[in-house]
This record gives C-alpha cells, structure tokens and sequence, in this order.
C-alpha cells in the first residue's frame, strides 16, 4: 500500500490542471529569491554549566544577541545523547511509511483528531501549497499512546523528555533578559499543549515555486528543530531569503510569535519556509514550547507593543485567517 498521500491528483483538484510540474530544468532551480547559505550562530550550551561564570555570561548574550538579531541560533553540547535522535528518526520514518489509508484513519494510533496534516486544503495558489506530511503529537496525549509494539511511544516519551529539558533552560535565559521570571516556563512537561511536530518533505514534484513547507511563523514560544543532513530550511532576513546550513550534532532554535509579543518585539519570530529537497526525501522533527490555551500572553514592558491576548484567541484567530486567506496573518492583528 502506497505511503505517499495522493499530492498531485489534490493539487490539481485545488488549482485545475495547470499545476506547475517539474521539468529537468526546474528541478534544478532553486526559487529565485534565495541568494545565500549561512550558518546561523552557534552556541555551546557546555558554558552554562561547567562552572566557569566568564563563559557562561559570554554564552547567555550569544543567545540573545541571535534572538534579537536572527531569531534563529544552533546549539551544540546540549546534553542528548546521538541515539535519542537515531531512535526518533527511525521511528519518524517508520510512522510515515505506514500506508497513506491507514495515516488518514480517523483514531490511527489513538492519534488525536487532525493530528495528520499533508498539502493545505486552505490553499489559494501554489505558493500556499505543502508538498509535506506531518504529526502534530501534543504532550499530553503521549501518556495515553497505545503501546503498539513499535517503540514509538518510548520512543517519543524519551524524546520529548530530553528536548523538554533544553528547551525549558533556553525559555528561561531569553526570560531573565527581558525581564521576566524564569518560573513563567517552570515545568515545561507538564505543559500539555507544547507539541511535538514530525515533518516529512517529499522530493519535488512540482515546480520550484510549490515549497515543502509555506512561509510562516511558529506560533510557540520557542522551536526546536532537529533536522536531518538535506537541507532546504530558509529564513527570511534583510530582505531575503537564505538557506540555513544542516549542522550535525546541532539543534536549530527559533523564536516564535509568543515570545515575540512576551518580549515587546525585543526577540524576532522571523519567518521561515522548506524548499523542497530534489530527488531525495527529508525529514525533521519540531518541538513547539506551548502554553495552556487560557494562559494570557502579556509583555511587563511600557509602553507596550502588542494588547494582552489569551493563547486561544491567538490560534483562534490564526486558524480564522488561514481558512480566509490560506495564510495567517499573526502578531500584526494584536498590535496597539
Ligand atoms: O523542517 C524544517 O526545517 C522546518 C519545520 C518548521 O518550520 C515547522 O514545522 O514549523
Ligand atoms: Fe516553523
């Protein structure tokens, strides 16, 4: 049974059958705003712990010196071991190998509701299309995974726990920067709505102009990407796009729209997108520090940028304004 969702006969169902298809020229373009492959700065998370306070300073302001100026950084040392992430990925490859009926299955795996996404329904053009597949597997729903035999639950439970304990020492440095308390990001396990994002990218098939994932921005506090060595992450910067550099042994960190507005637009949720791999697949795995959907998001800065909102009203907007526009609008809306 084929594992692959069904892209082209959706895609051409959605735009007619004018769908850009690839050609061996196209293949070989990349779209044609990318000018350059960079590495993000790199950060040692070794520094925060070995006792030396000189280091461990110099560390923090690199942290935050990226959230301000790239809202992206990488960081090494962070302390997971390499079998955690070979464990993960062959469970990723085997989750999406499963066939394509099965993955669509309403309760596959006791999985919740719309917890498997592919392509957009919501597209208005080929550019707001996703030629990918994704998991959204939330925190709290991996305690009552039917234990299948195939290691996934372990699996993702061992992950998410060590991913959980990064991303928590992160929150809580950007936090003491712009002055608020660490404890706001106490306990990151226990926030049930942080999840975890499996992300499959598929070999081009249309055009260059069809991404693997739209341009967005994460709606978490922070994002923790853990991507294999293809490539085709982009961030947008200056202007333009540039393709970050896999990094081994490196995690990719983002800000995203809930820390943006926590720190009065002091840290960047910048927008970032996939290219889609050619003739290879890609997959990667995104960690989301979510709060509780009442948690009232509120900058402690004057004057302030954007007016308080619940993290409900935020998603709850933001799906109202993909469902309009096939995109969604974001941080903009709840400016004062
Ligand atoms: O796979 C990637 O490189 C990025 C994934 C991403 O941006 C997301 O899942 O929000
Ligand atoms: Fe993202």
């Amino acid at each position: 049974m084929a594992s692959q969702p069904p892209f082209e006969t959706n895609f051409s169902s959605i735009f007619g059958s004018s769908s850009p298809r690839s050609t061996s020229d196209s293949n070989m373009v990349t779209p044609t705003v990318q000018t350059a492959r960079i590495k993000l700065p790199l950060i040692d998370l070794s520094h925060l712990t070995n006792g030396d306070e000189v280091k461990r300073k110099r560390c923090v302001k690199q942290m935050v010196e990226a959230a301000i100026e790239w809202g992206f950084f990488q960081i090494v040392n962070h302390g997971i071991p390499k079998e955690v992430f070979d464990m993960m990925f062959l469970e990723e490859k085997k989750l999406f190998d499963r066939s394509f009926s099965e993955k669509v299955r309403e309760n596959f795996l006791d999985f919740s509701t719309n917890c498997y996404r592919w392509g957009n329904p919501n597209a208005t053009s080929p550019a707001q299309y996703s030629l990918s597949e994704a998991f959204h597997i939330t925190l709290g729903e991996i305690s009552s995974f039917p234990d299948d035999g195939n290691n996934l639950r372990t699996t993702v439970g061992m992950y998410v726990q060590e991913i959980a304990r990064v991303a928590q020492m992160i929150c809580e440095i950007l936090a003491k920067q712009v002055n608020v308390n660490p404890k706001y990001f106490k306990n990151i396990c226990e926030l049930k709505n942080s999840f975890l994002r499996l992300n499959k990218y598929h070999p081009r098939i249309f055009g260059s102009e069809v991404f693997g994932l739209v341009p967005h921005t994460d709606t978490s506090f922070i994002t923790i990407l853990s991507q294999d060595q293809i490539g085709g992450l982009e961030l947008f910067k200056n202007g333009q796009w540039i393709g970050v550099k896999p990094c081994s042994e490196a995690l990719t960190v983002n800000i995203g729209d809930m820390f943006q507005a926590l720190s009065n637009g002091v840290y960047q949720s910048v927008r970032h997108r996939v290219i889609s791999p050619v003739n290879i697949e890609r997959l990667s795995l995104a960690f989301f520090v979510c709060p509780y959907l009442e948690t009232k998001i509120e900058c402690f800065a004057n004057p302030k940028k954007y007016r308080s909102f619940s993290f409900r009203e935020y998603k709850e907007q933001s799906e109202r304004d993909v469902k309009e526009t096939g995109d969604k609008v974001g941080l903009s809306r709840f400016l004062i």
